[in-house]
């Protein structure tokens, strides 16, 4: 008699891929280094659906993003110009015929978080959201209460082990030279047999973007933060200017977008942006954990705050016990303008 004591499948893993005027964006990347950590012999493949010339050029830019993706998979129509969740997850299901993924991993962004779980439940799937770690193909560790608190899943389904991957904690390496030659494929896919009979319940009204020259939130090295304490929008631009000079992205508090100094995608935090730059700052924020739950991967947290026992002072590295409209006015004085 024969026993099998441990039967792997082959790992193959398909990333749903974001793009943005014809580039990849940094998300996609780290959940391609995350997927290197399922296993060896892992295939990687990126499936960009959109339409037109600026696919194609994110499609190009795909095939050297990164030295282990494979395959480049690109669904080219009018249905996916506006990322809707409906067809994209009708699509997913329709390459996932045509090859045996193991892995189906999207990053936690707003794309990933509303695409990925669609697509698990039309394949019956119980996706695992908020990926910090992979310990194995079917093991992987992600917060729960507001991240107080790390859990270990393991993976026990029958179908393929569905994933959103935090960003932030499978940072980039630097791709060396010769790596950077090597290419992956890139295939259109055969829509012609691709049928869309999904209802769908949401519908492209617009986009509007923020006009500014300043790092993205969730990437950028340096992240400056207001609270409530700033009191208005007017007092908020303090922030803004100190984000200015130090080349950083601006954050809120959600105390702060609430009281309508900001707009609410400058949100940090639990129900926010997750952040982990070089540098953080913190302005009047008190430190509530769901605010923490965004900013604890920052390599250096400072904060100012008036109240000398604020919880931000029990996570910052650098913490000053003073006055918000005096510190910054003062660093904004000594700081040289940026060139
Ligand atoms: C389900 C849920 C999800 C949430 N998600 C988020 C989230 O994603 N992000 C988030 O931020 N919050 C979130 N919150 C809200 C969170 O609980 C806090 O209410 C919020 O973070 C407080 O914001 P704040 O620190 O700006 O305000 P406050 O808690 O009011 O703190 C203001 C601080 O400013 C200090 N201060 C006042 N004046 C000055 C001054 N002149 N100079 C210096 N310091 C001064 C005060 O001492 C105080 O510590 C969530 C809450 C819930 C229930």
């Amino acid at each position: 008699s024969i026993s099998i004591t441990s039967l792997s499948r082959c790992i193959s893993t398909l990333i749903l891929a974001e793009h943005e005027s014809g580039t990849i964006k940094p998300q996609t990347v780290s959940t391609v280094v995350a997927a290197n950590s399922l296993g060896e012999s892992s295939s990687i493949s990126l499936l960009l659906a959109g339409s037109g010339s600026s696919l194609q050029e994110a499609a190009s830019q795909a095939a050297s993003c990164h030295p282990s993706v494979s395959e480049v998979l690109v669904a080219d129509s009018d249905k996916f110009e506006y990322s809707l969740a409906e067809p994209w997850a009708k699509l997913v299901d329709f390459v996932r015929q045509q090859g045996d993924y193991s892995h189906i991993l999207a990053s936690s962004s707003s794309f990933g978080k509303n695409i990925l779980p669609r697509v698990a439940a039309l394949l019956d799937v119980s996706p695992i959201t908020d990926v910090v770690k992979i310990l194995g193909s079917d093991q992987f560790i992600r917060p729960i209460y507001a991240g107080n608190a790390l859990c270990t899943v393991r993976y026990t389904g029958a179908g393929p082990c569905m994933l959103t991957i935090r960003s932030t904690s499978f940072p980039v390496t630097p791709i060396t030279a010769n790596s950077e030659s090597k290419k992956a494929t890139v295939s259109q896919i055969d829509l012609s047999n691709f049928e869309d009979d999904s209802v769908s319940k949401s519908r492209y009204v617009g986009r509007s973007t923020q006009d500014t020259e300043r790092p993205d939130l969730g990437s950028a090295r340096v992240v400056i933060t207001g609270g409530r304490a700033l009191k208005s929008v007017e007092n908020f631009k303090m922030i803004e200017k100190l984000a200015e000079k130090l080349g950083g992205a601006v954050g809120a508090t959600r105390a702060a977008v609430d009281a309508g100094y900001v707009p609410n995608d400058l949100q940090v935090g639990q129900t926010g942006k997750i952040v982990a730059p070089e540098l953080y700052m913190a302005f009047g924020v008190s430190g509530a954990i769901q605010h923490l739950a965004g900013i604890k991967d920052s390599k250096v947290i400072v904060a100012v705050n008036k109240d000398a026992d604020a919880p931000i002072f029990q996570v910052a590295d650098y913490g000053l016990v003073g006055d918000l409209f005096e510190v910054i006015p003062e660093l904004l004085e000594k700081l040289p303008e940026k060139k």
